[in-house]
């Protein structure tokens, strides 16, 4: 099968974005690997689909795999790209979009400077509904939250972290750390990522708190391994920290990426801001 795609970037976590707004391309667990395949295909930490409105009051309808092939609830950096592609390809009907995805509507904005902000929903705190299984697990009380103790195996040796646990439609388990520099990202992300405790595995985020309003991030990904930036995590990091009572409520969140922006005053919707870039277009043979 032969397909078009457009290659795009937010922060550094880069996407292939593939327009099937006048019908879906079809594609396997298998293929989407293969057009992520750094190697073998175009490469990508997620492939993006632009799908049409699935009803009233909406604009489109976002499906996101990762580069393993699965397909997930939601991608933040995804969808500040996505705005960008639907408006570049005069398909959006607006400044801000109403866009499905599997863990609901999302609200993208392209602003004047060319940055996006979505309106990235609620985060979701009922461990049930993230999911992640507490049976017989102890926490500790930190700040007005509490983190979970979890035993991790890793190659580097058996080791317990504390982890805040919360969904932004995905699964993420969120860690404070010193230096994200030093961070054990690599030894210790694969085994949370596939920790028994989490049956739709999860999102692993490093944060190290600067000041405040003020965040350093690195997050293994689910499915992607790590990333230059992760948007849900980085709505995750800021969340939990402002539970923890270690942050305000707004927060530059620096990846090794780039500069992302998030707001949350305590409930309701959490607000993520940061660049949408389109890096080539192409067309390639999918197996
Ligand atoms: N790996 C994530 C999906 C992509 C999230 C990330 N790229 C973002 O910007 O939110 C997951 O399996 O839930």
């Amino acid at each position: 099968m032969r397909i078009r795609f457009t290659k795009m970037q937010g922060a550094g976590n880069d996407f292939v974005v593939l327009d099937e707004t006048r019908g879906p391309l079809g594609l396997t667990p298998a293929q989407y690997r293969f057009i992520a395949d750094r190697h073998f295909g175009v490469g990508a930490d997620q492939v993006l689909s632009v799908r049409p409105s699935p009803g009233a009051g909406i604009d489109f309808e976002y499906v996101i795999h990762n580069a393993d092939g699965g397909e997930v609830e939601q991608c933040g950096n995804g969808a500040r790209c996505f705005a960008r592609f639907v408006r570049d390809k005069g398909l959006a009907p607006g400044d801000t979009l109403r866009v499905k995805t599997l863990s609901g509507v999302i609200e993208p904005r392209l602003n004047p400077d060319g940055r996006v902000t979505v309106d990235m929903g609620a985060p979701v705190f009922e461990p049930a509904q993230v999911p992640f299984d507490t049976a017989g697990l102890s926490s500790q009380a930190d700040g007005s939250w509490h983190k979970w103790h979890l035993a991790l195996d890793t190659h580097a040796g058996s080791a317990i972290i504390s982890v805040a646990i919360l969904s932004m439609g995905n699964p993420h388990a969120v860690q404070e750390v010193a230096d994200v520099d030093t961070a054990p990202v690599h030894a210790q992300g694969p085994a949370i990522e596939c920790h028994p405790r989490f049956p739709k595995r999860v999102n692993a985020g490093f944060m190290q708190v600067v000041d405040r309003s003020q965040v350093r991030l690195r997050v293994w990904e689910r499915g992607a391994g790590e990333t230059l930036a992760c948007g849900t995590g980085a709505c995750a990091a800021v969340v939990a920290g402002i539970r923890l009572g270690r942050l305000d409520r707004k927060v530059d969140v620096h990846t090794r990426g780039g500069l992302l922006t998030i707001e949350w005053d305590g409930q309701g919707p959490v607000f993520m801001t940061g660049p949408a870039v389109t890096v080539f277009e192409g067309e390639m043979e999918v197996p």
